[in-house]
């Protein structure tokens, strides 16, 4: 019988411009704060992540919100679990993503791994979201949901990493389960597996003969 192990992921930011995409992603990698990063520019970052037996390989995009409708889909077609990034400080960008909600589900389906993350909570002061408008949101958005600073700590970028991988270690096992693994599976699949899978199709081809 054939293996199947978790051997990494791939996940997607999706927000506006500024909303902090960039920040998240180095802050990530590297537990730092830069501050000023190239503006809208798409970049593709890979992370070996150790585990308790050797070590999963993620591969992060950092998307570019100018990107053509395309593109984007492309991206999410791609990408194993996502993950949604607004501004606090700005209503604007939470509209972005009520679209780009409606692709992902359109392309993934609604059990797609997925959390929404309002970031800049260090600057509440200037914060547009009312309570009653974050009430809106939490059920239009249904699933995980975080507010964090990524300038302020790596803590919160942390805990948003947490439940998107338990997410997709979980779309993994339920694909498993009923045998349609994609998630980054790319171990070659052993020689058994494959004479297995060439036989089985013969025979299927023979019986079709028949009829
Ligand atoms: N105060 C504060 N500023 C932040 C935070 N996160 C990001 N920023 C700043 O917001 C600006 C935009 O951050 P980026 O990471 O470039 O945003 P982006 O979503 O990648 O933007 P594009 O590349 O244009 O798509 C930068 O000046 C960051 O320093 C945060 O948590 N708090």
């Amino acid at each position: 019988m054939s293996q199947k192990r978790f051997v990494g992921a791939k996940i997607v930011l999706i927000g506006s411009s500024g909303v902090g995409k960039t920040a998240f992603a180095v802050r990530y990698i590297t537990k730092r704060f830069i501050g000023d990063y190239d503006s809208d520019k798409e970049m593709l970052y890979t992370h070996k992540l150790p585990t308790a037996r050797d070590e999963i390989t993620l591969e992060i995009l950092d998307t570019a919100s100018q990107s053509s409708k395309e593109v984007l889909e492309k991206h999410i077609r791609w990408g194993d679990g996502f993950i949604f990034l607004y501004s606090l400080i700005e209503k604007a960008s939470i509209g972005y993503l009520n679209n780009m909600r409606e692709v992902l589900e359109k392309i993934k389906g609604k059990d797609c791994p997925l959390v929404l993350v309002g970031n800049k909570s260090d600057l509440l002061s200037a914060r547009e979201f009312s309570e009653e408008e974050n009430n809106e949101l939490d059920q239009r958005f249904d699933g995980a949901k975080f507010e964090i600073s990524v300038a302020d700590g790596s803590q919160g970028v942390f805990e948003v990493m947490d439940e998107l991988m338990c997410q997709i270690k979980r779309e993994f096992i339920k694909s498993i389960n009923t045998g349609n693994v994609s998630t980054s599976d790319n171990k070659p699949r052993s020689k058994l597996y494959s004479m297995k899978k060439a036989f089985k199709k013969r025979i299927n081809r023979s019986h079709s003969d028949t009829f």
